[in-house]
C-alpha cells in the first residue's frame, strides 16, 4: 500500500490521563497527518511523544477524544479496512533463535506467504539496508546497528501504510546513526510510506522529515515544515540546514524555559 498516500490520521481533542497521574499527559491534542508525510515528533523529556505514538498506533486508548483513519476518499476506515500500521520500538527486538532472513520474512510469514515467493522481498530490502550477506547470521552475530536495520527491514516487508518509529537510534554512535538516516531517507524517497518518529535529535529530525511537529504542555506547541527538495547525502553541512537546525533548537529551549 505504501506509496499511494492512501490515509489521513486525524487525531481529535486526543486526552490521555494515566490513573494515579495528577495531570493528563495529553489534553484537547489535535493533529492531522497526511499520507506520505515524514513528521517527527519532538518535546522536552516526558511531554507525551511516546504516549501519542503508541495511541496513533492503536496500542492505548485515549481517555478523550477521537483518532480517525480517512481513506482518500473521505471515508473512516475500520476492521479490514484499517490501514497497515509497522511499529518499530527503541529496541530491536528480534528472535535470537531465528536468523537475520527469517526475522525478516516473519511478518509474510504470518499473512501467509510462501517462503521462495517472500525472498526476492526480504532480499531485497536486505540490501537496501546494507545487510547483504548477512541473511544467515544469527541476532547474537549482529551489532546494535545492524540489529536495528534488521527492524527496520521486518518492520517495512510488508510495504506498510504507516510506519511508526520510537526513537530507534538513540542507542547508536554519531556515525553508525547518520548512516541509518541516509538509509531511512532514501527508502522513504523510494517507497514514500507515512513516517512518524519520536526523537531528541534535532539533527536527525531536521534531515529526515517533511513536518516537525512539537509537544509541550500536552498538545501541539508547534508545527512547522521542512522542506530541502532533493536530499543529498552533503545535505547536514549546507548553511539553510544548520539555519534551522538552530532555529528549532532555539524553539525547543523556549517550550523548556516555559514549563520551568
Ligand atoms: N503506562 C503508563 N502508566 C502511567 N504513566 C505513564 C505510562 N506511560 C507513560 N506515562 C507517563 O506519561 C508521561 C509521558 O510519557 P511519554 O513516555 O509519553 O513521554 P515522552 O515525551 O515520550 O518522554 P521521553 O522523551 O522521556 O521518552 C510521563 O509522565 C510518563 O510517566
Amino acid at each position: 500500500m505504501a506509496g499511494t498516500h492512501g490515509f489521513r490520521i486525524e487525531a481529535r481533542g486526543i486526552g490521555k490521563h494515566f490513573s494515579g497521574q495528577a495531570a493528563p499527559t495529553l489534553s484537547a491534542l489535535d493533529l492531522t497527518i497526511g499520507g506520505g508525510e515524514f513528521v517527527s515528533l519532538l518535546g522536552p523529556s516526558g511531554c507525551g511523544k511516546s504516549t501519542l505514538l503508541r495511541l496513533l498506533a492503536g496500542l492505548l486508548r485515549p481517555s478523550a477524544g477521537t483518532i480517525r483513519w480517512v481513506a482518500s476518499d473521505g471515508s473512516s476506515a475500520s476492521g479490514t479496512t484499517l490501514p497497515d500500521i509497522a511499529l518499530v520500538p527503541q529496541e530491536p527486538t528480534l528472535l535470537p533463535w531465528k536468523t537475520v532472513f527469517d526475522n525478516v520474512y516473519l511478518p509474510l510469514r504470518l499473512r501467509g506467504t510462501a517462503r521462495t515467493a517472500a525472498m526476492p522481498r526480504v532480499l531485497d530490502l536486505l540490501r537496501a539496508l546494507g545487510l547483504e550477506g548477512r541473511e544467515k547470521s544469527w541476532p547474537r552475530e549482529l551489532s546494535g546497528g545492524m540489529k536495528m536495520r534488521v527492524s527496520i527491514a521486518r518492520a517495512l516487508v510488508t510495504d506498510p501504510d504507516f510506519l511508526l518509529m520510537d526513537e530507534p537510534f538513540a542507542a547508536l554512535d554519531e556515525l553508525t546513526r547518520h548512516r541509518l538516516n541516509d538509509d531511512l531517507r532514501a527508502l522513504y524517497t523510494q517507497r514514500r510510506p507515512t513516517v512518524i518518529l519520536v526523537t531528541h535529535s534535532v539533527e536527525e529530525a531536521t534531515f529526515l522529515s517533511t513536518r516537525i511537529v512539537a509537544l509541550s504542555r500536552g498538545r501541539v506547541a508547534w508545527d512547522l515544515p521542512v522542506d530541502f527538495g532533493a536530499h543529498r547525502a552533503d545535505l547536514r553541512d549546507h548553511a539553510a540546514f544548520q539555519a534551522l537546525r538552530g532555529d528549532i533548537s532555539a524553539r525547543l529551549r523556549a517550550d523548556q524555559a516555559a514549563l520551568s
